[in-house]
């Protein structure tokens, strides 16, 4: 048995009541925090982020609005649109839904954003914070919830060898530089990785990132590890799983993020948190 399971909802249920209070001050100074989501159509994963993060968002006060785009608008449509919502005073934090459709081109609106309102990283002045280590960048909010989890349950990253399996520059990469930051010993594996299960095994902490359901099996991972999963893998039948092999891994690990539960559910707390932030600091 894994000494403790990481639970989402107890990191969320802490951070909860630190933000509440916040949203109470701004409140009290006539700020109303609000967050805007971009979304273009309709797809399952967006679909449960967005319920997720309203019913995150609402519970400690900030107001939601979202943006929905029909699935083929233009880019023309789509630039003028994504822009009424960047000019518009009211809206404090911005997160579009990525992947795009197809046809569409994220980079200008990556560069268009203001970072002050760029909840979760597409900027690339938010890039460059988060990789040059000043934290007054925005972090992108699922790789800031791993942060928050391990923070949580007292798990100490200094001089810790951390396995990140996944090199997405919406997880691992910059989960690599928060973890940096705590002057843990990163290794990132990836799909060319010649010995993934050897580094995995030689790691104190793992982190699962690859989007690749149960990749991360019991021979991966050594006696004692601590191993979050970030996956989020919809199975054929809807149901989700992670990318660790849990009922066989979970024995092995002194600490273990279940999916659904773990990793995933932090994002949007870490969203709100980004919120209060941006709210503060335009009101500054
Ligand atoms: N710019 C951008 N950033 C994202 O972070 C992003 C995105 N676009 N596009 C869509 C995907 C999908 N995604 C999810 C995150 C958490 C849950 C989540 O809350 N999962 C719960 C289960 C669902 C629930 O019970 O609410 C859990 O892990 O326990 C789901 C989906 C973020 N995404």
């Amino acid at each position: 048995m894994a000494k403790v399971i990481m639970k989402g909802a107890e990191v969320a249920a802490a951070m909860k009541e630190k933000l509440v209070r916040e949203v109470e001050d701004l409140k009290a100074r006539g700020i109303e925090p609000t967050m805007d989501i971009v979304r273009v159509g309709a797809k399952p994963e967006d679909l449960a982020y967005e319920r997720g993060a309203r019913k995150r968002l609402e519970g400690i006060g900030i107001r939601l609005v979202v943006t929905e785009l029909p699935e083929d608008i233009d880019q023309k449509h789509f630039e003028e649109e994504f822009s009424k919502v960047n000019d518009d005073p009211k809206i404090n934090g911005i997160m579009l839904f990525r992947p795009l459709p197809k046809h569409l081109d994220e980079e200008p609106v990556d560069r268009m954003i203001d970072p002050g309102k760029d909840m979760d990283c597409m900027s690339p002045v938010n890039i460059a914070k988060v990789f040059s280590g000043d934290e007054t960048g925005f972090a992108p909010c699922t790789p800031e919830g791993v942060m928050e989890m391990l923070n949580h349950y007292g798990i100490q990253l200094k001089g810790k060898r951390v396995t990140i399996v996944g090199r997405s520059m919406v997880v691992g990469k910059p989960l690599a530089m928060l973890m940096l930051k705590k002057h843990a010993t990163i290794t990132i594996c990836h799909t060319r990785t010649a010995d993934l299960a050897g580094t995995c095994r030689n790691a104190e902490i793992v982190v699962a990132a690859a989007g690749k359901a149960g990749m991360i099996t019991a021979d991966m991972v050594s006696e004692g590890a601590v191993v979050a999963d970030v996956g989020i893998n919809v199975g054929a039948d809807g149901k989700m799983c992670g990318d660790v092999d849990y009922e066989n891994v979970e024995p092995k690990a002194s600490y273990i993020s279940p999916v659904p539960g773990g990793c995933g559910s932090v994002t949007s707390s870490v969203l709100a948190k980004h919120v209060v932030i941006a709210a503060g600091r335009q009101n500054g």
